[in-house]
């Protein structure tokens, strides 16, 4: 083993504190930057090697193995022995092009969303130099000091020096579901498995509670998870809903083309008397037709380029399946903070029992003042506005960052909650910086989602109440003043009266209904004579010591709505969303938050708070989302719940989450959404859906984009079925006529169109930017399939008619040109290579192409006329009407192709038929979408009321 990549951690394990640091030749300063990256040289990056992935070879192979390229092999065969090579040659060549084009289709979707693994990287927070810094969890070195914090993923493994309630899930490591506790301590035990080891951590498992600091033992393959890994990436390789569909789907025409290819035969054989072999070869030219090749590696590619254009909105998606479930998303759950507001905190007011005070100043800058009365106000005024703005300080993890030059901004690292009160404290004249050196830290009870609440512990130079030591607590109101037994009134500590109790909360909720947010503080000396404080500071937990607390003040924060987010509440109620707030924060805050922004609308809506959901049945719950309701004060475990009745009542969800607790209900939700900024690396990985910028604003636009890929495949695969029926049409009337009609349309011919000529304009359709119209409709119902009635009547009954008209018309076009006249014999019959015959085919053959030029700027809208998106604004679409009109010039004027495909050149009489083509039929189609809009319009205002009184 390499020792710079790992050291023996047994022995690590037994070694007691400073010793630590010595056999792994570090300090508690942390490497040096240059140390590191020497280590690094010699050691290298911390990496878990990838599985092997297939090899490309075999990839490529894959493509021409499946059942529709094993049937297309058999039937080049087939026509092989039927003494028609051409025909077999150009079979396999369908086969083979098909193939490289799936294979190439395949190679880019994985390389997008390759390119999406390597924006998600992993970061830890590591001294270096003596300072903290956050750094790609890659460069982690062995020595590395490490610090770890509630929903951390640890990236290397390590040995922990300083622990504070520190739990850790090690699930992926041994299946234990139970966080396993770890501490400082050195362990002697000798059977103790590693996992067991309560002061080693290990790659691979998360921070499940409290905080901590470890130094690195090893890293990349020689961790515990390097060991036993098969990298398990953030990228899931399952099918979709819809890509399982369009297997199946494949699988169901295949089965419809070859049992058309069977009637085609008999009709043949029945009807026209031809030999069993010209049948055959006929009847083959149908069923490689009518197989839809290309469809599936052509959406699994629509769906990377969708999740590729949703990164570029902010939005990272995990899997490609994500991307329909957000197609079909009705309802979205969302947290308040950060995600519908800044949570850029400013506090603005300070309350006492005897004074409020304003606080002036914007952003995390500590310019400004505190008034009240009519005056300036600072700590050393007051002693009760010092303890809390001091109190306030101290118990806050944040770190202001001050800006190097001068006129810079203050930016914060950590919980911009905490970082506002170093900015306040620092208003009120005192260095926050100074106070803890004076008054250090000796404890702390992380906060945590479910208390509300978070306590340090100091030890004092100055006595508080008689006590060198003082535990500050903060946390939401209504739970520091239910723990509260005194108050500071005056200067001094006194019993709290019931009044005081109501004019705190009547203070807390005159600021909430103001939108505001507000953290109490109280405090509690800790005395050792005092029987209820435990006497080892290791002891300290929530329950012994947040108790018998003196209520210090409020400090009210404003944490002004994003600007952007009225308008995507706005678009989901245009697209039939509802949005439904559950946030931890206080209910009337909640509502203010909620109704600024337009999430309710109602005078009086219901909010509902974890106490009262924890009585609710589920009859009750579910009668409550009938209507606008607001989640308040719940804790993340009780997401779950909201998100359980909803997925029951039918609706496809959508859920934002940040925290560890919040993993269920994310992995829970049809999109569990978690934040890039401000989550946990437990919530990212829980979650479908990362929003690099914390924004609900981006939620919408991957919505958005979800329901826009939807509708492109849909129009992909309008465009590709629909040229089934001219193709199918010509040969029916063929056999229906018992041949007075000669085949307006060559087996040779119809493999042309799949050949090549359909392709390229089909793959433009995939990458159609969403229609304006797209958020103006109600979710798609997911259960509905991609082929529903309408879909196939279109593409079959309209699209595929018109087509099919096109191309007889042409045809019968060119038999007139060529001399024939109505109640004659057409040319043809009998004789094959007739020169009017071939000229007619040919026309048949280019008419398809032509109306297929009109098809697909049909298909490229669904409602909306195309114009309304520019004839020509997809450059693929164009590329590929180009490439098809010079195949079919191309097929009729080179010699050997024209033997090849029984083509001839045409004449300027017919390029002129041919180019009237696709505008009549999108003309035709434009007057249909025109209709379908107007009824839409007619029927849209009852469709919205009860979108908008759900
Ligand atoms: N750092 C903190 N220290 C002490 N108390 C806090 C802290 N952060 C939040 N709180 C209190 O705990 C409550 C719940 O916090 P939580 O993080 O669950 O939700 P939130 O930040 O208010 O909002 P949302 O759930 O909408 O993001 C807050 O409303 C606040 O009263």
């Amino acid at each position: 083993m390499d020792e710079s990549r790992a050291v023996a951690s047994e022995d690590v394990s037994e070694l007691i504190g400073d010793r630590v640091f010595s056999a792994l030749e570090t300090s508690p300063a942390g490497l040096t930057q240059h140390e590191a990256e020497s280590r690094q040289a010699t050691g290298g990056k911390n990496l878990i090697e990838a599985a092997k992935r297939r090899s490309p070879v075999l990839a490529f192979l894959s493509n021409f193995t499946h059942l529709m390229a094993i049937l297309l092999w058999a039937a080049g065969i087939i026509a092989f022995l039927a003494g028609m090579p051409e025909l077999g040659v150009a079979v396999w060549l369908v086969n083979v092009i098909n193939g490289c084009f799936s294979f190439w289709q395949e190679a880019r979707a994985s390389k997008a969303t390759e390119a999406l693994k390597k924006m998600l990287p992993a970061y830890a927070s590591v001294v270096r130099d003596g300072t903290e810094q956050k750094i790609l969890a890659e460069d982690l070195v062995v020595g590395d000091v490490m610090l770890l914090a509630e929903g951390d993923k640890i990236s290397a493994d390590a040995r922990v020096v300083r622990a504070s309630d520190l739990q850790v899930d090690q699930s992926t490591l041994t299946g234990e579901s139970s966080p396993a506790r770890k501490s400082a301590d050195a362990v002697l035990e000798k059977d103790l498995t590693r996992a067991e080891t309560p002061n080693l951590v290990f790659a691979g498992t998360s921070v499940s509670e409290g905080n901590g600091r470890v130094v690195v033992t090893s890293i990349g393959m020689d961790t515990e998870f390097g060991k036993i890994a098969h990298l398990t990436q953030s990228m899931e390789d399952v099918q979709s809903p819809l890509q399982k569909q369009l297997d199946r789907l494949t699988k169901q025409v295949t089965l419809f083309a070859l049992a058309m290819g069977a009637v085609f035969f008999l009709l043949d054989v029945l009807f026209v008397h031809n030999g069993l072999a010209t049948s055959f070869i006929f009847a083959l030219g149908m069923i490689v037709a009518f197989i839809p090749e290309g469809l599936l590696p052509t959406v699994t590619l629509s769906l990377a380029m969708a999740v590729q254009r949703m990164s570029r909105r902010n939005a990272l998606v995990k899997k490609l399946s994500s991307v329909e479930a957000l197609g079909s998303t009705s309802v979205i759950c969302t947290d308040k903070t950060g995600t519908l507001t800044q949570n850029e905190m400013t506090v603005n007011h300070l309350w006492t029992v005897s004074r409020e005070y304003e606080v002036t100043g914007v952003g995390y800058a500590p310019t400004g003042e505190l008034t009240s009365e009519g005056r300036t106000w600072s700590a050393s005024d007051d002693e009760d506005l010092r303890l809390l703005v001091v109190g306030g300080a101290l118990c806050s993890n944040a770190r202001l960052l001050v800006p190097e030059k001068e006129g810079g901004r203050y930016a914060v690292l950590g919980d911009p909650t905490e970082a506002c009160l170093l900015t306040a404290c620092r208003k009120a004249g005192i260095d926050p910086a100074a106070q803890e050196k004076e008054t250090p830290r000796v404890r702390e009870l992380p906060f945590e989602s479910r208390r509300k609440r978070m306590t340090t512990v100091h030890q004092l130079s100055e006595p508080i109440d008689g006590a060198r030591r003082v535990a500050y607590v903060k946390g939401a109101p209504n739970e520091v003043v239910r723990l509260s037994e005194r108050i500071r009134r005056n200067g001094s500590s006194v019993e709290m009266s019931d009044e005081e109790r109501q004019a705190i909360m009547d203070a807390n909720d005159r600021y909430a209904r103001e939108g505001l947010r507000v953290l109490a503080l109280a405090y509690r000396p800790l005395s050792p004579d005092d029987p209820s404080v435990p006497s080892a500071i290791s002891d300290y937990a929530p329950d012994t010591i947040e108790r018998h607390l003196t209520f210090v003040g409020l400090l009210i924060m404003q944490d002004p709505p994003r600007p952007e987010v009225a308008a995507a509440v706005a678009e989901c109620r245009r697209a039939s969303i509802r949005v439904v707030m559950i946030t931890g924060d206080y209910g009337l805050t909640a509502v203010s938050i909620a109704r600024k922004i337009g999430i309710v609308q109602g005078a009086d809506p219901r909010v509902i708070s974890g106490l009262e959901l924890e009585k609710m049945d589920d009859a009750e719950l579910r009668e409550a989302l009938m209507d606008e309701v607001v989640f308040a004060r719940m804790a993340p475990e009780q997401k779950l719940r909201v998100v359980s009745m909803l997925q029951a009542m039918g609706d496809i969800v959508a859920v934002t989450g940040d925290g560890v607790n919040d993993a269920p209900a994310l992995k829970k939700a049809d999109i569990g959404v978690a934040m890039g900024i401000t989550g946990t690396d437990v919530a990212k990985e829980a979650a479908d859906m990362i929003l690099t910028d914390d924004n609900f604003a981006s939620i919408v636009h991957a919505i958005e984009e979800g329901r826009a890929v939807y509708a492109n495949i849909r129009k992909f695969m309008m465009y590709i079925l629909n040229s089934n029926v001219p193709e199918a049409v010509p040969s029916a009337v063929y056999l229906l006529s018992a041949g007075v009609v000669p085949l307006p349309l060559t087996t040779m011919q119809i493999l042309t169109i799949d050949l090549g000529t359909d392709m390229m304009p089909a793959l433009g359709l995939g990458c159609e930017p969403p229609e304006a119209d797209v958020m103006g409709r109600p979710p798609r119902d997911p259960h509905e399939s991609l082929l529903n009635r309408r879909v196939v009547a279109r593409a079959f009954l309209w699209y595929g008619l018109l087509g099919a008209a096109a191309s007889l018309a042409a045809y019968f076009f060119a038999q007139l040109q060529g001399g024939w006249r109505p109640g004659m014999t057409l040319f043809g019959v009998g004789a094959d290579l007739d020169p009017a015959y071939v000229r007619a085919t040919t026309m048949a053959l280019a008419a398809i192409v032509f109306s297929q030029i009109g098809e697909v700027w049909n298909c490229r809208t669904e409602t909306d006329s195309v114009f309304s998106v520019g004839l020509f604004s997809n450059r693929q679409i164009n590329l590929g009407i180009v490439f098809e009109v010079f195949l079919v010039v191309l097929l009729s004027v080179v010699p050997p192709l024209r033997e090849i495909f029984h083509t001839s050149p045409l004449a300027p009489l017919d390029y002129a038929f041919l180019c009237l083509l696709p505008p009549v039929i999108l003309l035709m189609e434009e007057l249909r979408k025109a209709i379908v809009r107007k009824r839409h319009n007619q029927m849209r205002r009852p469709a919205t009321s009860r979108a908008e009184g759900r």
